[in-house]
């Protein structure tokens, strides 16, 4: 097994290419929310819908080369078929929860997104911030309950319509009515209740971080981004902010983690030419992209009801990229052992 330790240098480019953007992007989002007030919904769908090419949908796009770069091989047709069959067989399994029990398949959704996106935070944070603290296992799990739990928690406690629209809006694909199942959930009670508990989690991650950390700047690194993840979901609606987060934040880490796979991009990276990195992964990326589109309009054909206007044809990519999403956690979570992330 090889463990790969980009060099001090190669972190630093990292993270001035995919760290700091993703603060300014939170940062900038932020301010125009609060600044302006209402924002119209079209806007709101807008990075969600560049992130179907940009990005979003590309950074799992790689996940038929990580594992053999990895392992310091090439793309073998060996490969290509495992990770095939990974996606064909744990897509096509979720794809037809979907289609039976569409309430179910949603809160799987939100639950898997919640796991991923907390898991998709390790890495960085070791590796790029220098958070050791984070080796112990019940520090991992807080991180992941509370990074994960930004996205998927946090808009519920301050944007249960917007929270509620969506999930309507996906449900309403498969069974029109079958969504107001989940709507005991966006009554304050149980919103208060995930506030709480959010808030108590993010408290004692916080503090425990604090004292279990050798070093103070990488505690407060994490400590920041936390505070910052959580005012971000508070102040800025979902359909914006998860748009902001997937393309800037979660799949910017992903990508200079993938990134730092292939050698010459890594030798690149040290040199901070960034120009030839971006080229190479826009073509790894290309063709897997292109090839989920397809099954974006394969599945536009495929659901009883027609997506109508935008918001049903965001429901419809959101559908699309949670099929996706259940192999790619299985990739990113092999390529996390193999790193010894966890
Ligand atoms: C858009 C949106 C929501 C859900 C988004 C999800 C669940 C996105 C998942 C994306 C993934 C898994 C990307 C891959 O890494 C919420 C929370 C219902 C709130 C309203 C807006
Ligand atoms: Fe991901």
């Amino acid at each position: 097994m090889t463990t790969r330790v980009p060099s001090v240098r190669a972190r630093r480019v990292a993270a001035a290419y995919s760290i700091r953007p993703g603060w300014l992007a939170l940062v900038a989002a932020a301010v125009v929310a609060v600044a302006v007030g209402e924002i119209p919904l079209s806007y709101q769908y807008a990075p969600l819908v560049v992130s179907a090419v940009l990005l979003g949908l590309p950074h799992g796009a790689v996940d038929h080369l990580v594992i053999a770069r990895q392992r310091g091989e090439g793309l073998t047709v060996r490969w290509l078929a495992l990770v095939a069959g990974i996606y064909a067989v744990f897509g096509v399994a979720y794809g037809l929860v979907w289609f039976r029990w569409p309430v179910a398949a949603f809160v799987f959704f939100i639950l898997m997104t919640w796991f991923h996106w907390g898991q998709g935070e390790l890495y960085p944070l070791l590796n790029i911030v220098g958070a050791t603290y984070l080796r112990a296992p019940s520090q991992q799990a807080l991180t992941v309950l509370v990074r994960g739990g930004a996205p998927m928690a946090v808009p519920l406690v301050a944007f249960p319509d917007q929270y509620e629209f969506v999930a309507t809006s996906l449900i309403g694909l498969f069974d029109p009515g079958a969504a107001a199942a989940l709507a005991p959930l966006f009554e304050p009670g149980p919103r208060t209740a995930v506030g709480v508990v959010y808030g108590t989690a993010v408290v004692v991650t916080i503090l425990l971080g604090y004292v279990r950390a050798g070093q103070r700047q990488p505690w407060l690194v994490d400590a920041g981004e936390m505070v910052l993840l959580s005012v971000f979901f508070l102040v800025v609606p979902p359909i914006l902010a998860v748009g902001v987060y997937f393309c800037f934040w979660h799949s910017l880490r992903h990508i200079i983690r993938t990134v730092m796979l292939h050698d010459r991009s890594t030798t690149a990276l040290d040199r901070a030419d960034i120009a030839p990195v971006a080229r190479q992964f826009a073509r790894d990326a290309a063709p897997m992209t292109a090839g989920a589109l397809v099954f974006l309009g394969l599945l536009y054909l495929l659901v009883p009801r027609e997506p109508g206007d935008l918001s049903g044809l965001v429901a419809l990519y959101l559908v699309l990229i949670a099929v996706l999403t259940l192999p790619h956690v299985v990739i990113v979570s092999w390529l996390d052992r193999e790193q010894s992330v966890f």
